[in-house]
């Protein structure tokens, strides 16, 4: 991960979860605000509109698929929500609060994980995990950062730094700097794509893990994930945020259905 990113450590169903407890009153997770909520959100490069008026939101405990052609602007509609990209319209809510990248509390909450992660040049990769634990205040996590690493098959591999890593490693390691601090948010932009079978269904495990533990992951695949369901399928194409194909019988295929908000 971009250390920025994960200095994003300093950390998307498209539906609110509408709960009623006993007499039809609202319940706690009926009033929480959704973790994620984009309005009408538009961005262009060079007056051209990558992609406009999309509007989703994403519940605490929920996994959404992010899916499109090649251009579509996924990676774009990432870095929006990160705070890396102003979009030219709309907004961004994160916990309830417009966010625009520069609220040092939220970003504490979420991270990013963007397609081509990037490091500081003189630390290693144990090095990079000691830092960003102690930049987000949580120094005992170390024993959990190890085990993450561990898990996703880099543990003879510490010592290097991430500029020796072949493109799968950076991936891996970007992901443990991310999951580790347990953001609220993760926003992992094809967390996939390089990763080997094993380190690939690790990854399913524990994002499915965060999930148990009330964390709410957008992520963009272009293939099949294993062993993970999302709860929330969208879709870029054609500069709009489309529904998921769905089934003939109405779910969406590998999940519940879900629509876009309008
Ligand atoms: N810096 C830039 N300047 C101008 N246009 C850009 C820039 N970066 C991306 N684009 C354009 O924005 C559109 C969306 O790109 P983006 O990388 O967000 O798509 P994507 O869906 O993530 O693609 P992929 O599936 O190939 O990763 C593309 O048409 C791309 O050419």
């Amino acid at each position: 991960m971009d250390c920025r990113t994960t200095g994003g450590l300093e950390r998307n169903g498209a539906t609110v979860d509408a709960a009623a407890g006993p007499g039809g009153a609202p319940t706690q997770a009926f009033l929480e605000p959704p973790v994620l909520r984009v309005e009408k959100l538009s961005f262009c490069y060079a007056r051209a509109d990558v992609w406009s008026d999309v509007s989703f939101s994403i519940d605490s405990g929920k996994v959404a698929f992010l899916t499109g052609p090649n251009g579509s602007g996924k990676s774009t509609l990432f870095r929006c929500l990160a705070g890396w990209a102003a979009p030219s319209q709309g907004t961004v809510e994160l916990f309830g609060k417009p966010f625009d990248g520069s609220d040092r509390m939220v970003r504490r909450q979420m991270a990013f994980v963007p397609d081509v992660p990037s490091f500081y040049d003189y630390l290693t990769a144990v090095e990079h995990i000691r830092f960003v634990l102690a930049a987000n205040r949580v120094p005992a996590g170390e024993d959990e950062a190890l085990r993450l690493f561990d898990r996703l098959g880099l543990a003879a591999h510490g010592d290097q730094y991430p500029s020796s890593y072949s493109r799968g490693m950076r991936l891996k390691l970007a992901l443990v700097l991310a999951l580790m601090a347990k953001p609220r948010l993760l926003l992992l932009d094809e967390p996939y794509g390089p990763l080997d079978r094993e380190a690939a269904a690790a990854l399913s495990s524990l994002l499915a893990d965060a999930r148990d533990d009330g964390a709410a992951v957008l992520m963009s695949c272009h293939h099949d994930v294993p062993d993970l369901e999302p709860d929330v399928q969208l879709r870029l194409d054609g500069g709009r945020l489309v529904p998921e194909r769905s089934t003939p019988d109405g779910a969406t295929p590998g999940g519940a259905l879900a629509q876009p908000e309008r």
